[in-house]
């Protein structure tokens, strides 16, 4: 079934409690922390994403577009993340770190920037519960969804085929009602959406509008999706 995730990028930071409210009913709740150092824009960290874990009852998607995610991504899951992706362009040790979040509790997952290929990844896919490909330059919401990364979706599918695994495929940037059905049918099965969300009048309509045309979509694809 296909996942929709806000991202809180897009909502207003001075009321994420009402704003993580206004979704619950979505998959997960995607929480954008940036450093400004592996990209240029500075969120949030450990103490916001202790106090939404509290707030809400939607499971903590955290994406880490941070330097060092070896030192911090664990201090994520202890703070509440059920899921905790880290950059392959950051890490230190991926596999290590991967087995360091499952450990702790999280779902691990590793995200890849445009310019990276999954293909010097392949055979540590296992190791993950997720991969996420950027589908815009990170650092930013609101960008335009840049279609050139459909090959990479659709090679990462065959890939989780080739090796009948469970990991998920999320595709972050840039995802709308007018680009969700192309990344659906290219392989995408967990979508993250900040301003086509927190954008909309009906923040939780527009996360079922969404969710049905990914499901529309991948079922004529008809490729088999793992949740
Ligand atoms: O990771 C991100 C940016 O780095 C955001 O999650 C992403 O851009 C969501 O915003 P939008 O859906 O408006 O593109």
């Amino acid at each position: 079934m296909a996942q929709i995730n806000p991202s809180i990028l897009s909502a207003d930071f001075a009321r994420l409690a009402d704003e993580a409210k206004a979704v619950e009913g979505a998959d997960w709740l995607h929480v954008d922390v940036m450093d400004n150092h592996f990209v240029p824009n500075l969120t949030l960290g450990v103490p916001v994403v202790e106090s939404l874990a509290r707030a809400t009852d939607t499971p903590l998607d955290c994406h880490l577009m941070i330097e060092n995610p070896d030192q911090w991504a664990p201090q994520y899951v202890e703070a509440g993340a059920g899921s905790v992706t880290f950059h392959a362009e950051a890490a230190a040790a991926p596999v290590r770190l991967a087995r360091e979040i499952r450990a702790k509790g999280a779902r691990a997952s590793m995200a890849l920037k445009p310019a990276t290929p999954v293909e010097p990844y392949e055979d540590l896919l296992p190791e993950l519960d997720m991969l996420l490909i950027m589908t815009v330059e990170p650092g930013f919401g609101g960008q335009a969804f840049l279609d050139i990364m459909l090959p990479k979706i659709r090679r990462t599918r065959q890939l989780i085929a080739k090796h009948g695994l469970e990991l998920w495929l999320q595709v972050d940037g840039g995802v709308s009602a007018a680009t969700i059905e192309r990344c659906a049918e290219a392989g995408a099965d967990v979508f993250v959406a900040g301003s086509a969300v927190y954008g909309a009048n009906d923040p939780a309509e527009a996360v079922r509008a969404l969710r049905t045309q990914a499901q529309s979509a991948t079922a004529s694809a008809g490729w088999a999706c793992g949740h």
